[in-house]
């Protein structure tokens, strides 16, 4: 092709530009660069240091498989970059992936979403468009909200016509890159109008380069969404569900893990995400649920919210039933005592901590003046240190407008191996299901530990049985209690 033709080819490329190069927008961004060689992908972002990482050798999120799609189209049609102003300006598409914390204060403080970053992009791409433009909601926002972005982008359009549409994200940490090659559904909602159906086609061009038909799903925008409320609502429930039970299981001398297994042959239930934990974490659950709930009340459905709403009680009862496990089985006191912390990220094979239930362990044997050490192969010690000194929900804004300082936190220190965390440690708790964790030789930990030696395994990681033959004291979630727990109260 000649440069003329090269250079028409370039002219007529649809443009994309997501604002907000977080754990959202970078994946989905690089992967649709990657599949869709016609388009020119460019991902934006406020935070200088992140679009600089996303430009560097370390990028700012740790995913599986990330790095070799990001480094596959960088520089040809993924482009990363702080010129959020020219990017909008210049795009077709517009997908807006910025946080939507819950409120800390005001109206709805503790369970509505703060729009304030959703409402300044959109001010933002209205002050700057002169084209017309599809604006698509990826991040996850309160059912309704299309209305109130559709009114701050036409109350100051210039003439500019915008069609919004409603597409949430489903994806995963740790395989986003797998949930974006495959997705179970792509979802978009859209106007039903004609100018709506058109925009919701234009999306919908983008997704089938990779995305079988039958798997994209069109809705009108309340329904794309709410669903992805209401998916999140559903999942969370299941593991609040089988993390009920397996309290039930500890008091009855039943197995979390055959129940689990029995329950889910049911092909109705199905087998996947019944997995007993020390409870759930990650940045949207719990944020989501709440906000469904808010909803669900200003929408004068108390009974509703009161419903969803015990799906997040259970997951706090879970994380603090851990806590006074562990206490009680140490003759009802930390104080002093070292405890190895393994795991801090809410999941294996991420480096994400947000809403961690590593952080309310920790904060409440730090409550019982324990000593912690803790050690994760993919989270800093400075991540730690913050996560623990911060506020409940400060961590949902973006890192420049996070505290900077936080206070240190005593009785804490952080290694970077298994083995210096848990020497000379009273317990070890596992609180994230890494790999390495079902490897470590426990024999070695166990010499080198205080005795009795106790180990607490709030991801049913490590062979209990084994572990006992060593001579350990082992308490997994939702397993018949070892015999020196029998007596102890699980909640003191
Ligand atoms: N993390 C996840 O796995 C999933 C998250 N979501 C939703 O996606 C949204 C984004 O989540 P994450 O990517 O995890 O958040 P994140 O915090 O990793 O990324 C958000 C980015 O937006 C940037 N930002 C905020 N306001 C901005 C503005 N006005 N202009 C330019 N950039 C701005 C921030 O600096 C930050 O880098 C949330 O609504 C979340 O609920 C949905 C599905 C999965
Ligand atoms: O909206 C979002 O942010 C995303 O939230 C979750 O994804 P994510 O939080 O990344 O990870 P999950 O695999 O869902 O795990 C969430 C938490 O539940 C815990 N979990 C999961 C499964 C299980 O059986 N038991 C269990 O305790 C995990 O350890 C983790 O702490 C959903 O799975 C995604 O579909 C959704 O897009």
């Amino acid at each position: 092709m000649g440069f003329v033709g090269r250079a028409l080819e370039i002219a007529n490329m649809v443009k994309i530009c997501c604002i907000g190069a977080g754990y959202v927008g970078g994946p989905t961004m690089a992967v649709i660069a990657l599949k869709c060689p016609s388009i020119e992908v460019v991902v934006v972002d406020i935070s200088a240091s992140r679009i600089a990482a996303w430009n560097g050798d370390q990028l700012p999120i740790y995913e599986p498989g990330l790095d070799d799609v990001v480094k596959q189209c960088r520089g040809k049609n993924l482009f990363f970059s702080t010129n959020v102003e020219v990017h909008v300006a210049e795009a077709d598409i517009i997908f807006v992936s910025v946080n939507t914390p819950t409120k800390t204060r005001g109206l709805g403080a503790g369970k509505a979403a703060d729009l304030t970053y959703w409402e300044s992009a959109a001010r933002m791409i209205a002050d700057v468009s002169r084209s017309d433009k599809i604006v698509v909601e990826k991040s996850t926002v309160p059912v309704k909200t299309a209305e109130a972005i559709e009114k701050i982008l036409t109350h100051n359009s210039k003439g500019v016509n915008y069609q919004i549409l409603s597409n949430p994200e489903f994806l995963a940490e740790g395989t986003a890159i797998q949930d974006l090659f495959t997705p179970d559904r792509v979802l978009i909602g859209g106007r039903e109008t004609p100018e709506g159906r058109r925009a919701v086609q234009t999306l919908k061009d983008v997704y089938a380069h990779w995305v079988p038909e039958d798997r994209i799903l069109t809705t009108n925008l309340w329904s794309a969404e709410l669903s992805k409320l209401a998916a999140n609502a559903f999942l969370a429930q299941r593991i609040s569900s089988v993390n009920a039970i397996s309290a039930l299981c500890e008091a009855t001398g039943a197995n979390v893990s055959e129940v689990a297994f029995a329950v889910g042959k049911d092909s109705r239930i199905g087998p996947k995400f019944l997995n007993a934990s020390v409870g759930f974490g990650g940045s949207c659950f719990q944020k989501d649920i709440l906000n469904l709930v808010y909803i669900c009340e200003c929408n004068g459905l108390p009974e509703v919210a009161n419903y969803w709403r015990q799906v997040i009680k259970i997951n706090d009862y879970q994380k603090s039933r851990f806590v006074n496990r562990v206490v009680s089985s140490m003759f009802n006191t930390v104080s002093g005592k070292k405890i190895a912390v393994l795991g801090f990220a809410f999941k294996k094979d991420t480096g994400d901590t947000r809403e961690t239930p590593a952080i309310d362990v920790c904060k409440g044997l730090l409550g019982d003046k324990a000593s912690i050490s803790i050690y994760d192969p993919q989270v800093t010690e400075e991540q730690i240190r913050r996560d623990l000194a911060m506020n409940k929900f400060d961590w949902d804004h973006p890192a420049h407008l996070q505290p900077t300082s936080p206070a240190a936190v005593k009785q804490v220190s952080v290694t970077w191996d298994a083995y210096a965390a848990a020497k000379g440690a009273h317990g070890v708790c596992i609180l994230t299901e890494w790999d390495e964790f079902r490897e470590l030789d426990y024999q070695m930990i166990y010499d080198n530990m205080q005795k009795p030696a106790f180990v607490f395994d709030g991801r049913n990681v490590v062979d209990a049985e084994k572990l006992r033959a060593i001579g350990f004291i082992v308490y997994s979630i939702g397993k018949p209690l070892d015999s020196w727990l029998k007596d102890m109260p699980a909640i003191a």
